[in-house]
């Protein structure tokens, strides 16, 4: 709602009042117009102020509402009937004013902020474009390219920048709303003609078409295949070439057609599952409500390889001592000045000051004895990481949180070389682990709810978000990787090329394919995890070599290490480089030939494979595993594998993450289709529809939000 009051005998005071963000629900916009109306209708009201309750403007339209039957006034009126009000009208904008807040605040005659504020048009990322006249009114006001710019990238300018680039009039240290309250005062009975901003005439810069071509450019470029920001840079032409009343005709029509995307709703859906990850919950019972953390000041980080250096970045850049351990001098050493350019750099990208001095290197273990959390990022080798959780089960304070940085490994295994295996948690980082914003937070079975707590708080305040799992092999993210990397190896036997299966995952809108990853991360990678697993077998031929515990198995990518084409680090791979280190893939002719050889020799004949089956089979066998996670236990709920592959596996967040994607293609369609093809190779298990998936399958495709009242909950463990 919208409460009234008067200040100052001639202000009217108009209060948006929806915690936590003041988001324009339906009972907002009917407060607003309300007020509004009473407003002008007192003769003793001179002026208005429009300001949001607890330090808030505004968040913009209220996204819960999109899901459902629109009801309530509409904003467009809304907005309309501010700006063409007799009495001048003031926003006070104090923490934020965001998309829908924003159009409110231009619909306003006067913007006066406060320095701490943030603003901006972030609908694009929701799927949408600021539909309330937002794209109409920005240009007019602060002019082409920076209309485009905010709008298509969806960016939170400051104050500051938004006093610059004269979004608002005045920006105050003090209170905003008083400031507001003022100011006011002082434009009582002002005329508002030029206050209008929809009756500015749109500014058209003399490179007009080359700056709309750029703008196209560049989101083709950077939306793989979102239509959002595309459908952004056509509504800001319209502000150009049309004048206020059909401009904004055609911001509705553009609107409309967003709205009613797929893509708008994997977004928005996409938007709560990023916030319900931190209402975590784990299989044996343990809940974020009743799990309190414990207090963090210091951290120790062992290992200072690629990943522990990009560890202990993010916590001395969250404002953690730490204490940063590599045994030997010249790794130490050659650490010291990598962590320092990285916080250099950082601290110049984001202004921010250095956090040097936060972080404290040894040689020594010893030195972590003191510090309330460790984390563990040797290499990952299970003996390696045994002795040093033994190590630090000596060493370290009693209550100390023992963390491994392990991408798969068993956490319980490294809990059982402890005295105190429930303060054992893995803390799965993604590479560059100072700038992804993935931490995979995976509890064992003892490990305690304070423990995981703990963890999920340190991982947020590192400025990840955390997700807690299970534990087993390769935890959900690369537990479902796995089938997914089968899949494309299998494709290859069977006559498809690395480019081929890349090609359709690029259209489909991961930034890379799945050979170019493999490419980037480097094929030695998943051949010491397949060694260690007893998978890679002394090179022989026929079908044997092909079967590994009775299934089905490719032998491609370990052959290919063979020959020492670990991928970009060594020039060749499933592509060829210009030089080792090289990052521009190229097709590489060899690789074809070696496909045709290794055919020959197992007496595998080529065949064409259409776009369709690549999709499918590298799609639909990770998704079942996610279902397989689910009916496990290991993830809680599908919103967590789906944040897990966006963040961390480069699915398009259009798409809202593998789970999504599935409810949208119809959970029966996926089992016919894996069904489909386990009869072509029934030596294939990930092609098996689990048990989960079946089952909601079954009850007709029930919504994703109702999955979680279908899951089994396996018995408590506490
Ligand atoms: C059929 C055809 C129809 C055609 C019709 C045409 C005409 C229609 C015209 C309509 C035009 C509408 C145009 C306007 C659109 C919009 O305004 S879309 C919304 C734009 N705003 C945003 O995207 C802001 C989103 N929120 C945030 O970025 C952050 O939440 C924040 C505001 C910066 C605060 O961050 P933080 O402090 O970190 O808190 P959070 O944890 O993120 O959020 C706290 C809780 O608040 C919930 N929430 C936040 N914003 C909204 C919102 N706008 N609506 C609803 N709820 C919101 C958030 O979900 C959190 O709650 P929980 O999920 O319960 O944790």
């Amino acid at each position: 709602m919208a409460f009234y009051s008067r200040v100052s005998g001639s202000v009217g005071m108009i209060t948006l009042q929806n915690p936590p963000v003041n988001a324009l629900s339906a009972a907002v916009r009917q407060g607003i117009v309300d007020t509004m109306h009473r407003a002008l209708s007192e003769p003793e009201v001179k002026s208005v102020v429009i300001c949001g309750q607890n330090g808030k403007f505004c968040g913009g339209a209220d996204i819960r509402e999109f899901g459902a039957t629109m009801a309530g006034p509409p904003l467009v009126p809304m907005v309309h009937l501010i700006e063409a009000a007799s009495k001048p009208v003031v926003a006070a904008i104090e923490g934020i004013a965001l998309g829908g807040g924003l159009e409110l605040a231009l619909s306003c005659h006067y913007r006066i902020a406060h320095s701490k504020a943030r603003l901006g048009f972030p609908e694009v990322a929701l799927g949408l474009l600021p539909g309330a006249g937002g794209t109409q009114r920005l240009p007019r006001l602060v002019g082409v390219p920076a209309a485009l710019d905010l709008i298509t990238t969806g960016r939170h300018v400051t104050a500051a920048e938004a006093r610059q680039l004269g979004i608002v009039d005045e920006v105050t240290e003090l209170n905003a709303v008083d400031a507001a309250v003022k100011f006011a005062q002082s434009v009582a009975g002002k005329s508002l003609d030029a206050r209008r901003i929809s009756t500015y005439p749109c500014p058209r810069p003399p490179d007009l078409d080359a700056i709309f071509e750029r703008a196209m450019q560049q989101v083709r470029r950077s939306s793989r295949g979102a239509i959002a920001p595309g459908t952004c840079v056509q509504a800001v032409h319209a502000a150009v070439t049309l004048p206020y009343a059909k401009g904004m005709e055609r911001e509705r029509e553009l609107f409309s057609v967003l709205f009613n995307s797929g893509q708008a709703r994997a977004l928005q859906y996409y938007f709560f599952a990023q916030r319900a990850v931190s209402r975590w919950s784990t299989a044996n019972g343990a809940r974020w409500d009743t799990s309190k953390p414990r207090p963090v000041r210091k951290a120790a980080v062992i290992g200072l390889g690629t990943m522990g250096r990009g560890i202990t970045v993010s916590l001395a850049q969250a404002g953690f001592t730490v204490v940063a351990v590599e045994t030997q001098e010249k790794q130490l050493s050659e650490a010291k000045q990598g962590v320092s350019g990285m916080l250099e750099r950082g601290a110049k990208r984001r202004g921010v000051p250095l956090a040097h001095d936060k972080i404290k290197y040894s040689c020594s273990v010893q030195a972590v004895a003191d510090a309330d959390l460790v984390i563990e990022a040797v290499f990952e080798d299970m003996a390696l990481k045994k002795t040093v959780f033994q190590q630090l089960s000596a060493i370290c304070k009693p209550g100390a949180l023992l963390c491994t940085n392990t991408s798969g490994l068993d956490i319980d295994e490294l809990a059982s070389q402890t005295q105190s295996p429930e303060l054992v948690v893995g803390m799965h980082f993604f590479a560059p682990a100072h700038v992804m914003q993935l931490l995979e937070v995976v509890y064992g079975p003892r490990s305690s709810p304070e423990a995981v707590a703990t963890a999920m708080q340190v991982g947020k305040k590192m400025g990840k978000v955390s997700v807690a799992v299970g534990n087993c092999r390769g935890f959900v993210g690369n537990r479902m990787l796995k089938q997914y990397l089968e899949q494309a190896f299998f494709l290859l036997e069977e006559g498809a090329t690395p480019e081929q299966v890349d090609q359709v995952l690029e259209e489909f809108g991961f930034a890379m394919g799945v050979f170019k990853v493999s490419d980037l991360s480097g094929l030695d990678v998943g051949w010491k995890v397949r060694k260690a697993d007893g998978l890679v077998s002394p090179a022989s031929t026929g079908t044997s070599a092909r079967i590994r515990g009775g299934s089905r198995y490719s032998p491609l990518g370990d052959l290919l290490c063979e020959r020492g084409r670990f991928g970009q680090k060594t020039g060749k791979g499933w592509y060829q480089y210009d030089k080792p280190g090289g990052r521009v893939a190229k097709v590489d002719p060899w690789l074809h030939g070696f496909l045709e050889d290794y055919r020959a020799q197992h007496g595998l004949v080529a065949r064409r494979i259409d776009h369709q089956e690549v999709l499918e089979r590298c799609l639909y066998t990770l998704i079942n595993e996610g279902f397989q996670i689910l009916q496990d236990g290991i993830a809680a709920g599908p919103e967590d594998i789906d944040v897990i592959y966006v963040l961390g596996y480069g699915w398009p967040r259009h798409r809202g993450g593998p789970m999504f994607y599935a409810s949208q293609v119809g959970l029966d369609k996926v089992v016919e289709r894996l069904e489909h093809y386990q009869q072509i190779h029934p030596d294939v298990p990930g092609l098996q529809p689990s048990r989960l998936l079946r089952k909601l399958a079954a009850i007709n495709n029930p919504a994703i939000h109702k999955w979680r009242e279908v899951i089994q909950k396996p018995r408590s463990q506490l």
